[in-house]
């Protein structure tokens, strides 16, 4: 990575109080607030903020690979590198990773990933689009892996993965169908919820989250709980508590895009309370 390229984060700030930074390595969103010190997402303290080192916290972007689906370092390397900004305005930035000699290394393909993150009143939209710009076929997975600030984990409840079959990576890759109108969190959660709905929603306490995705078609839910996340150095202590990954992500079904071909996924968070 090229020590030289600044880290300096784009800031968004949007008429009705929201605000939102980005960080030029991942295109990775830091925080976003629906109004003044109203923070939503979830960035560790420890965090480390060194080039090729994944943030804790925050919205990395997850491509071409999602965690150990695949032969590439886990979540493939999109998060790790420096992206370009293309085009900044006051409440909106995009911005472009290209395949190069160290991408290709890992990853043989020539592809175009774009970034856009735009506010709005009470919203934060996170696009994520990859062209294939090689003369071959690819396949690949992805996610947007946004960690959600919460008040304490075990208060929280998620409402619409009613129904869904799910895979719970806690388990090797055994699957079930998950029977909770409402989902409480206890300990150690990681699963894969295949066909999700386009949207869900986030109870904490007085707060409530909606969670839009459209293009992804899972969902990711992970919380390390108090053991796994006591071993992640760059977690801080009791950390796990306060966040809550809810992730648009396409895993069960990857993608292939032929030459030329586009594909395109977001995430919407609204503030509803
Ligand atoms: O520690 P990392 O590489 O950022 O990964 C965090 C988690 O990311 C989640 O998306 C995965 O489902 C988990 O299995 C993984 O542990």
């Amino acid at each position: 990575m090229n020590a030289t390229l600044s880290r300096t984060p784009v800031v968004l700030a949007h008429a009705s109080g929201a605000s939102a930074a980005i960080d030029p390595q991942g295109a990775h969103v830091l925080s976003w607030s629906p109004t003044a010190g109203d923070e939503r997402l979830f960035l560790s303290e420890r965090s480390i903020f060194a080039d090729g080192v994944a943030i804790r916290g925050g919205v990395p972007v997850i491509f071409p690979q999602f965690a150990g689906e695949g032969p590439l370092p886990k979540h493939g390397f999109a998060r790790n590198r420096h992206w370009q900004l293309i085009e900044q305005q006051a409440h909106s930035a995009r911005w472009q990773l290209q395949s190069d000699a160290q991408t290709l290394a890992l990853w043989p393909h020539r592809f175009t990933c774009e970034l856009a993150v735009t506010l709005a009143d009470r919203e934060l939209l996170i696009e994520l689009s990859v062209e294939n710009t090689d003369s071959q076929s690819q396949t690949f997975t992805a996610a947007l892996h946004s960690y959600l600030r919460v008040g304490e984990i075990g208060d929280v409840r998620i409402e619409g993965l009613q129904g869904l079959r799910y895979r719970d990576s806690t388990q090797g890759t055994r699957e079930f169908d998950e029977a909770a109108a409402s989902l409480a969190i206890a300990g150690e959660v990681d699963r894969i919820y295949f066909d999700a709905p386009a949207s869900l929603r986030l109870r904490d306490g007085e707060r409530r989250l909606r969670i839009e995705q459209s293009g992804f078609v899972d969902t990711v839910v992970w919380n390390p709980g108090a053991e796994r996340g006591a071993a992640l150095a760059d977690l801080e202590a009791e950390g796990f508590r306060r966040m809550l990954c809810i992730e648009a992500a396409t895993v069960g079904r990857p993608v292939t895009l032929q030459p030329g071909q586009r594909w395109s996924g977001s995430q919407r968070l609204v503030a509803e309370r």
